[in-house]
């Protein structure tokens, strides 16, 4: 059918280019994730208005804790500035907040605020907002494999009832509450996954522009539906 997903559902984001674009300017690093943390809700708030139903921003990874120590703290107190500022936005539009990865290693206060913001807006149905932080693909398939392997071991399910569904229960992204990115988008130029969504993003349409994130405004949002919407009707005309 025709424009049958003329709007991607979910949007699946990897931020990159804040260094860069700081480095362009003449500015500091910590000014580079500033700029990018400030684009993190105002691109939120364009998905949402534009009729998609679902953002993944992969917004820290597992290999960033490589970076210098005063740009990770920075990063962290970035996210936990954002997150307590946008929360009247996120309660007036409804938006459920679901934050994904290891919270073993995130400072307490960023920790506190995000057990509030998800308890806040965890009856919210429609929009969904999902921050990955310290997230990792391979970590998450990891665990998904263990609770299943428990799961048999405690007799709780036998090996032939392990499926794509059963398997998408246990993801990290719990899949089956939301649907797998239609598109994924990774800014600055840089074409790899780099250990983000590798089991839900097995049907993605990826898109990789050279614009860096913190440019990464309205009107480079709209490019990125215009050319999904061209690879969904090439793939109209396959099926
Ligand atoms: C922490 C991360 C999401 C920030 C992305 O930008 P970046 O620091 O990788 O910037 P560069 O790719 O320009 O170095
Ligand atoms: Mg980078």
């Amino acid at each position: 059918k025709r424009g049958r997903n003329i709007m991607p559902k979910h949007v699946a984001v990897i931020l990159d280019g804040n260094r860069r674009w700081a480095e362009k300017r003449g500015l500091g690093t910590s000014e580079g994730h500033e700029a990018g943390a400030r684009r993190l809700m105002e691109n939120a708030k364009d998905c949402f208005a534009m009729g998609t139903n679902t953002i993944s921003l992969f917004a820290f990874s597992t290999e960033n804790w490589e970076r210098p120590e005063d740009e990770v703290k920075c990063l962290m107190a970035l996210f936990e500035k954002y997150l307590a500022s946008d929360m009247p936005y996120l309660r007036s539009d409804k938006i459920k907040i679901s934050v994904i990865g290891n919270r073993t290693k995130l400072p307490e206060s960023l920790l506190g605020l995000i057990e509030e913001v998800e308890e806040a807006t965890k009856s919210y149905e429609g929009k969904n907002l999902i921050i990955a932080i310290d997230y990792s693909g391979r970590y998450d398939i990891l665990q998904a494999c263990k609770s299943l392997a428990n799961k048999v071991k405690d007799g709780l399910i036998q090996v032939e009832d392990i499926n794509e569904k059963a398997m998408e229960k246990e993801l990290l992204t719990k899949c089956s509450e939301f649907p797998n990115p239609d598109l994924l988008i990774r800014t600055s130029g840089e074409q790899r996954i780099s250990n983000f969504f590798l089991w839900q993003s097995a049907y993605t349409e990826l898109y990789f522009p050279t614009v860096l994130w913190p440019d990464f405004g309205e009107a480079e949002y709209l490019e990125a539906l215009t050319w999904y919407q061209q690879r969904q009707r090439r793939f109209g005309r396959r099926v």
